[in-house]
């Protein structure tokens, strides 16, 4: 491909993703399917300029509407070509040239407003924060009142970086280091992450699909954020344990690992597509005691801890949510959530944690979680809950992570908080409640 066909397929890609009400992912991911005949290091050129047009959408938005291009994608697109990938306006007007599979040609005043773009840098020091914080001014605040001016500029920073790979090592396949050797057989090259036991950070990117260690369900994707949320669950074999917002089985698939094939696990979601999606990586990863169940009036009912001795040992909420922490993963995220969005997500994660408990055994444990840094969804949400239920205990978490034999650890303590600027990995909340009577 030419770079006046990269440019041009760039546009269009970028059109398709703003367009859609779908993750950004699986748009770029089905664009490129249906268009075979593109090249590998085409693609890889493609989608790294949208994705990075995407992380730095508020920045080239101000840029644009100063220089009077307008937003439109294919501002945003040439615009990002010069403050961000350093082509020079001449450059562009030769590759504009409006020929098949080209963008047309540049008109006077768009040749003269990106002329006016060449030299500059994407972060202006007259770029509001919120802007530089690539979010909207509504989450901006929430940041603020939160963090701090300073605390928020660092944590909207951490948002923007690059997320690195995680993986779990299934240990009902083998252990960390034999996992490290297997990858390293394949070419993958990893380390022993720094706080979860069965974590492994790989270095640069890889196609996973053409590693056995994963074909064979020796390894799985999870960031190292959400694994530890599953060793604060706290499972151990014979248990039985309800994972409520199951999902695709992320976490199910850590929980399922440390029952060790004895005992109960139940996979519950609202919707039963997502869990269909468990079902092929439940049996990669060799688990077998696990049950599946659409999360409806019905089924909570059968789940339900009515009579003394009833209901679960463990019952993991993974709350859907803003998915605030999992930005950097997912930059298209924070530009589609609306104020009016955020308020349902908290009304889903009170009716869910009413459900959750409904299904708790005395004595048993409530582990709350969300992949959002902000206390409205997390602290907020506990503490109102705690009040309205004071057969509930809250556990500390420090107290759970030390048990278990590890080190004092600065985002453990009567909660877990883990954010992407203060610890490198994906924003994370979790609470342990424990049921009392
Ligand atoms: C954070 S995701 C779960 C991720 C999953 N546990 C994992 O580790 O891969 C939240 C899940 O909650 C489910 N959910 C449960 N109750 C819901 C409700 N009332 N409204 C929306 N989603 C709900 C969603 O379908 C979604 O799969």
């Amino acid at each position: 491909m030419r770079p006046s066909g990269r440019i041009q397929t760039s546009i269009d890609l970028l059109t398709e993703v703003m367009g859609s009400s779908l993750p950004m992912d699986r748009v770029v991911n089905s664009y490129l399917r249906a268009r075979r005949f593109i090249g590998s290091k085409d693609r890889k050129d493609i989608s790294a300029r949208v994705y990075g047009v995407i992380r730095s959408r508020c920045r080239l938005d101000w840029w644009t509407i100063r220089s009077g291009l307008g937003d439109g994608c294919r501002s945003l697109v040439l615009s990002y070509a010069i403050l961000v990938e350093g082509m020079k306006a001449s450059e562009l007007d030769e590759i504009c040239d409006g020929g098949d599979y080209s963008p047309r040609a540049l008109s006077e005043f768009e040749n003269e407003a990106l002329a006016t773009l060449q030299g500059q840098d994407l972060n202006h020091p007259d770029i509001p924060a919120a802007v530089q914080g690539e979010l909207p001014d509504w989450l901006y605040a929430l940041f603020e009142a939160q963090f701090g001016v300073e605390g928020a500029k660092a944590e909207a920073a951490g948002l923007q970086a690059q997320a690195s790979l995680d993986l779990r090592v299934n240990l009902l396949k083998g252990k960390r280091d034999q996992a490290i050797a297997f990858l390293g057989k394949d070419n993958v090259e990893g380390g022993a992450t720094d706080f979860s036991p069965w974590g492994i950070r790989v270095q640069g990117r890889t196609a996973l699909g053409n590693c056995k260690a994963f074909r064979e369900g020796l390894v799985e994707v999870q960031d190292e954020g959400s694994q530890l949320i599953a060793l604060l669950c706290d499972v151990t074999p014979g248990q039985s344990v309800l994972d409520l917002c199951a999902g695709a089985g992320g976490k199910s698939l850590a929980l399922g690992a440390l029952l060790k094939n004895d005992g109960e696990l139940v996979a519950m979601d609202i919707d039963p597509r997502r869990l269909q999606r468990a079902e092929p990586r439940v049996e990669k990863a060799g688990i077998e005691n696990i049950r599946y169940a659409t999360l409806n009036k019905e089924n909570l009912k059968k789940m339900s801890a009515k009579g003394a001795g009833e209901g679960f040992d463990r019952v993991l909420v993974d709350a859907p949510c803003s998915g605030s922490g999992t930005w950097r993963r997912q930059p298209d995220a924070r530009l589609r959530i609306t104020p009016d969005k955020f308020v349902n997500y908290r009304e889903m994660q009170a009716t869910v944690l009413e459900q959750g408990a409904s299904c708790v055994k005395i004595g048993g444990r409530l582990i709350y979680a969300t992949c959002s840094v902000l206390d409205e969804e997390n602290t907020d949400q506990i503490d109102a809950f705690l009040a309205k239920h004071p057969n509930y205990q809250r556990v500390p978490a420090s107290k759970i992570w030390e048990a278990q034999g590890m080190e004092p650890c600065s985002f453990i303590d009567e909660t877990m908080k883990v954010s992407p600027a203060q610890h490198g990995l994906d924003g994370f909340f979790c609470a342990v409640l424990e049921r009392q009577s």
